[in-house]
Formats: structure tokens, C-alpha cells, sequence
């Protein structure tokens, strides 16, 4: 059942957000159903399903009769916190609900349902409605707790300038120069995403060591001096010979010996799951004109042909949403 109506748990977050609940009950004596509904003009049936639904979930607590925010809402969907994840949540909803109920159109065309590839020339194309701000919002919002389990999940410390290629607002830099205070970094990313990323990052504890930079993998070199460089959940939007040209792109700006890591949801090696991987490979299928998700195997096969060697295998010491882990390999 859980698989059967997984829409409507999806939509009861969504929704919750779209209230800002989470933030209006943050730091307050919490609401009741009355209470709830006279402020957003719900009649008492829907305003208690929608609170009962969420206490469900685990997103509000009850106590003494009234909601308050559980420790995950008030983490993790308070406008404002360090790892607010809303913006994900809604552009998910906005953009994609009605995309995937046309999943079978998706299927049997093999192209994307967010946007037309015959009137678009990329999904990152900043005339796009969705892609102009919420995008990278969104991107930063799933980013930057991620960021932080890669933080403890590798030594970042070990490198001296790392550059962030399709990097967004700046989420991995800010994150992994906080956790370590001896490395620098570049967020490279298209110019419209770059100029908010540089905003976002002067007004950080680390916009001192933080900088970024407008471009284009596919048009445009990548620069040069940084020992190592990550792509993450970049490679899952093209194909595999687009995956390679970026590949070759990293290759040709690391010194030898540098090094590139790469973070996506992984699929297993033998093609049966986890289930994050393969339902985010579908998403490709409804969002990208050839990306896919791609097993560790199948990366490492990438890598070797791009001519790094040594690859390496990095598990997550806690988990996060977005990635699984990463694949870090050297430029000989
Ligand atoms: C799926 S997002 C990943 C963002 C970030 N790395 C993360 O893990 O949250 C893909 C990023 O690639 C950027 N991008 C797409 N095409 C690009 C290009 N041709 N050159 C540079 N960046 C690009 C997008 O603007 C976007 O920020």
C-alpha cells in the first residue's frame, strides 16, 4: 500500500509547506485544528485531516492537545534553517507531480515531460519558469545537508583549491570550506546560477575562501590550478557520451595527481535497486533528454576511459538525500 499511494504522502508535505506550517509553528506554543484553520480559512474537517496526516508522517508532535513541530520539521522545513529542505519539496511538486503522472508519455516517447526539447535547447535553460530561481534553490535546499555528509565522509582537508563543476548556489564549497578551514573553492556553474551563487556566498562565514565562476562545460575549457574537482549529481543529467566530454573537460584542467570525486545516487552494480537510484533514474527519464542513473561499475568504467586510475569507493557516514556515495579517482 505504502507503493500504491506514495503520491498522497508526497502531496501532505507538499501541501504543508505550501502553508509554511512548519515555520509558522516554529519557536510557538503550537496549534489546534480550530486554530489552524481560522488563520488559513479552513473549515475544522480539512484543517484537522491535514494536521492528523502530518503527525502521521512524523512531521508534528501532539502534546497537550496541540501540534508542534516534531525534531525533523524543525530542522529540516523551517524557512531560514542551515538545512532547510522545502525548496526541494516544493519545486519537486511543482515541476514534476504532473510530469510523472505522465510517466507512460515519458516511457514511450524516451523524452523528458518537464519541458520540450524541440522548443528548449536544455533543461538548464533560464527562460524556463521552474529553472530560473526555484531550480537552484531547490538544488542548494537537497545540497547542502548532503554536502554535509560528504564534509565527514572524506578529507577534504587533503586538498589545497577544489573546483565545483555545475556547482549551483555554492552549497558543496560553503559546506566543505566551513568543515574545513584551510580549503578553497570555485563554484563553476552557467552565469545566471553563478551570479546568485556569488550573492548567496558573500554573505556566508566562509565568503572569504568561496568564489565562483560563470561557464560552460560543454562550450568552454574548465580553469586550471585546482587539485581537485566534484561533480555532484551532474553526470546523471547527460548521456554517456556527454558524461565522457565532461569527463575528458576534468581531465584536461587537473594537474597529475589531482583528483575528482564524484557523488550521485548510485544504482547497485547488478541492476535491482536501491530503490532511491532507480526511481531517481526515472526522473531522468522525465526531466533530461538522455540522462540516466548509473552504477559504480559503470562510472568507474567512465572514469578509466577518461584516464583516471586508482578509483575508489566512498560510503556516506550518515546518509543524506540526493546521493549514496561518491567515486573518487586520480589523475595519473
Ligand atoms: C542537478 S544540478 C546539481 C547541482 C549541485 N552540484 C548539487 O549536487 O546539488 C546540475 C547543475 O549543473 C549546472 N549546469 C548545467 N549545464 C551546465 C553547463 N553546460 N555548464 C556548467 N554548469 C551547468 C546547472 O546549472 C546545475 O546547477
Amino acid at each position: 500500500m505504502a507503493i500504491a499511494d506514495g503520491f498522497r504522502v508526497a502531496k501532505v508535505l507538499a501541501v504543508a509547506l505550501d502553508f509554511d506550517l512548519f515555520t509558522k509553528l516554529s519557536g510557538g506554543e503550537g496549534t489546534t485544528p480550530e486554530e489552524f484553520g481560522s488563520a488559513e480559512g479552513l473549515a475544522p474537517r480539512p484543517a484537522t485531516l491535514l494536521l492528523t496526516a502530518c503527525a502521521s508522517l512524523g512531521l508534528l508532535d501532539k502534546r497537550d492537545g496541540r501540534y508542534v513541530n516534531s525534531e525533523l520539521s524543525e530542522e529540516f522545513l523551517v524557512r531560514g534553517k542551515r538545512y532547510f529542505f522545502g525548496d526541494l519539496v516544493t519545486f519537486t511538486d511543482r515541476r514534476e507531480y504532473d510530469a510523472w503522472g505522465k510517466l507512460d508519455v515519458a516511457l514511450r516517447t524516451d523524452r523528458p515531460n518537464t519541458w520540450d526539447p524541440d522548443t528548449e535547447q536544455t533543461l538548464f535553460d533560464p527562460q524556463d519558469e521552474h529553472m530560473a530561481e526555484l531550480f537552484p534553490k531547490a538544488a542548494h535546499s537537497g545540497a547542502v545537508f548532503t554536502a554535509r555528509a560528504m564534509a565527514l565522509s572524506h578529507d577534504f582537508g587533503a586538498y589545497r583549491r577544489l573546483l565545483d563543476v555545475g556547482g549551483g548556489l555554492g552549497s558543496f564549497c560553503g559546506e566543505l570550506c566551513a568543515h574545513h578551514p584551510n580549503l578553497r573553492a570555485t563554484v563553476y556553474d552557467l552565469p545566471f546560477v553563478s551570479g546568485m551563487a556569488e550573492k548567496r556566498l558573500a554573505e556566508t562565514e566562509v565568503g572569504d575562501r568561496v568564489d565562483a565562476l560563470g561557464g560552460d562545460f560543454f562550450a568552454d575549457g574548465l580553469p586550471t590550478g585546482y587539485d581537485a574537482i566534484l561533480l555532484t549529481n551532474i553526470l546523471h543529467d547527460w548521456s554517456d557520451e556527454e558524461s565522457a566530454r565532461i569527463l575528458a573537460k576534468c581531465h584536461d584542467a587537473l594537474g597529475s595527481g589531482g583528483e575528482v570525486i564524484i557523488g550521485e545516487a548510485f544504482l547497485d552494480d547488478d541492476g535491482t535497486g536501491p530503490v532511491a537510484g532507480a526511481v531517481a533514474g526515472l526522473n531522468m527519464l522525465v526531466e533530461t533528454a538522455a540522462g540516466t542513473n548509473r552504477s559504480r561499475a559503470a562510472y568507474t568504467e567512465m572514469l578509466n576511459r577518461a584516464g583516471f586510475t586508482d578509483v575508489r569507493r566512498l560510503g556516506l557516514v550518515v546518509d543524506a538525500p540526493l546521493i549514496n556515495g561518491a567515486l573518487v579517482a586520480r589523475k595519473a
